[in-house]
């Protein structure tokens, strides 16, 4: 029994692999949310550090520019007093002092030189700003390392502590002078366990390297830029439990979801295979609901329904086994059978009465199925029925294949069948289309029947589609008729309307047919 061998193989891999592909999307979704939260994070670092950045700057340049302001003389008792003044206002320098021809002759702090020394380190100089010397040993203290700003005749000195309170541990942060000029870092201020790098810095936004993801961003008025950083096990390893918790739900969705794709398969294959066992054993029954003529009342005709019960005794709805047929490619059995249960069961009546009409519904299929029409003919000889006693029913749908479905119609014709659009008003046959197929009868849709008293916007159709019927001389049978007053306006049109609907009979067995019929003639 290889074939169910291989239907268990393709479930298992289909199971496991929705299970993997679920786990899959949702790991992808949480690690796509936890470094786009990480961005975020890094984004905003680096932005608070360029603000306290350009704070300082600002900080350091109003205090030399007072400090410049001064007109008492260099180092004089009245010129300590305002520096005195400065380095208690300005919260981010050690130190403020004087100088002179490049010479440092005094601070706050060391008080007066006795011997004036050079001032001799060479810094940078950004546009419009003022010179500043990075990460050097103090002049006047040579075991002091700081940063050292200074304007023509004064600077301060800063510590190298400025940025510490930005030590954000596991993140990190490189901040970089770059010389636009030369393209190069004049230096770098950072707690980083990488060295900072100039591609990576001036990249401005995100980038994965390595084992770390990085953001930077430059100050839009200095040259400063900032990188800021995290190594990836530092993302995951606070959220894993979420991690692991989202790729679980994904696995359970994915199993959840294959699941029930295969009891639904299941279903429809062991629905399919029970309709194929019924139509084998003829378990299918046919009802037929009677078609009135609506100024008379009389009953003109029939419709064969087909009905069928699983093998659970559960009523299975005709829309749904007749589609489960139709995608399996036998609901030509089905058309068959309705057609032998007619000529069975009515056999009598139609060769008694021929103006009495049974009609049967024609799937789509059938139109194309060579063997059809043959079988038809073939039935109907054999019950001596003719084939003007048989209307076929043939949906919107199913004439959607115009050149197909205008060859079958011929065919029909030229047996004798009269030819019905079933569920007319809900498909894609136009007033042309219609003409061109040349059908006999419109089964007007009960959707447009139940507008009639109603103020609905389609209520004004069914007089529109009544009377485009009488322009192309097709007779008229509305379906859904439930209730006196759909008979009774139906009654009020002009020629020959019949109908169809529990107002004038529910789908009913061949024996209450012919008794319904006993008793009105
Ligand atoms: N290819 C085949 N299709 C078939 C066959 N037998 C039925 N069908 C198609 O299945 C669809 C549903 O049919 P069914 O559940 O039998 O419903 C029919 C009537 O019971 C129902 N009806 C009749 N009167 C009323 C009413 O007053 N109100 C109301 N709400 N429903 C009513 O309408 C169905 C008949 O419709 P139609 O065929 O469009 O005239 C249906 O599409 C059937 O065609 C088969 O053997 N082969």
């Amino acid at each position: 029994m290889p074939r169910p061998k291989h239907h268990l193989l393709t479930a298992v891999g289909f199971v496991l692999a929705t299970t993997f592909l679920g786990a899959a999307i949702t790991a992808l979704i949480a690690r796509s949310i936890l470094i786009s939260t990480a961005i975020t994070h890094l984004q905003t670092y680096a932005s608070d550090f360029l603000a306290e950045d350009d704070k300082v700057a600002a900080n350091i340049n109003d205090t030399l520019d007072a400090a410049d302001a001064s007109t008492a003389p260099p180092c004089s008792e009245a010129d300590f007093v305002i520096l005195r003044h400065l380095l208690f206002r300005s919260p981010y320098i050690k130190d403020i002092g004087r100088k002179q021809d490049g010479r440092f002759l005094c601070s706050v702090i060391a008080g007066i030189v006795p011997h004036p020394v050079v001032a001799s380190h060479r810094g940078f100089t950004p546009q419009g700003s003022h010179n500043v010397i990075y990460n050097v040993p103090i002049d006047i203290d040579n075991n002091f390392h700081g940063e050292i700003v200074a304007s023509d005749r004064s600077n301060v000195i800063l510590p190298p502590d400025t940025f510490d309170a930005f030590y954000r541990l596991p993140m990190f942060f490189s901040a970089a002078v770059i010389d636009a000029g030369k393209g190069t870092m004049v230096t770098t201020y950072s707690n980083a366990p990488v060295p900072p790098q100039l591609d990576l810095i001036l990249a401005s936004g995100a980038t994965h390297r390595g084992s770390y993801l990085f953001y930077s961003r430059c100050s839009g008025t200095r040259p400063n830029c900032v990188l800021t950083g995290i190594p990836y096990r530092e993302i995951w390893r606070p959220n894993r439990p979420l991690v692991i918790t989202s790729v679980l739900s994904g696995a359970l969705i994915g199993l959840a979801f294959s699941g029930t794709a295969l009891f639904m398969d299941s279903r429809r294959r062991t629905l399919a295979s029970q309709l194929r066992r019924a139509i084998r054993r003829k378990d299918l029954t046919v009802l037929y609901q009677p078609i009135v003529d609506v100024s008379t009342g009389a009953t003109i005709g029939a419709e064969a329904l087909v009905r069928w019960t699983d093998e659970d005794g559960a009523p299975v709805l005709p829309e749904l086994f007749i589609s489960l047929a139709e995608s399996h490619g036998f609901v030509g059995t089905i058309t068959t059978f309705v057609l032998q249960c007619v000529l069975k069961d009515l056999g009598d009546l139609l060769r008694a009465n021929p103006a009495f009409q049974v009609s049967i519904n024609m799937s789509s299929q059938d139109l194309t199925d060579p063997n059809f029409l043959p079988r038809l003919d073939s039935l109907l000889h054999a019950h001596r029925v003719p084939a003007a006693s048989i209307g076929i029913e043939l949906t919107e749908r199913s004439t959607s294949d115009r050149e197909t479905v205008i060859e079958a119609i011929r065919q029909l014709h030229a047996r004798g069948h009269i030819v019905y659009i079933d569920d007319f008003g809900t498909g894609y046959s136009s007033l042309s289309y219609l003409n061109e197929l040349s059908a006999d009868v419109i089964k007007v849709d009960r959707s447009f029947t139940q507008t009639i008293g109603t103020h609905s916007i389609t209520a004004s159709i069914l007089p529109q589609i009544l009377s485009m019927a009488r322009t192309l001389n097709l007779r008229i049978v509305v379906e859904g008729v439930e209730r006196p007053e759909q008979a009774a306006y139906l009654a009020l049109e002009e020629g020959h309307i019949s109908a169809q609907g529990w107002h004038f009979g529910a789908p009913t067995t061949p024996q209450a047919l012919k008794a319904r019929l006993a008793q009105t003639t």
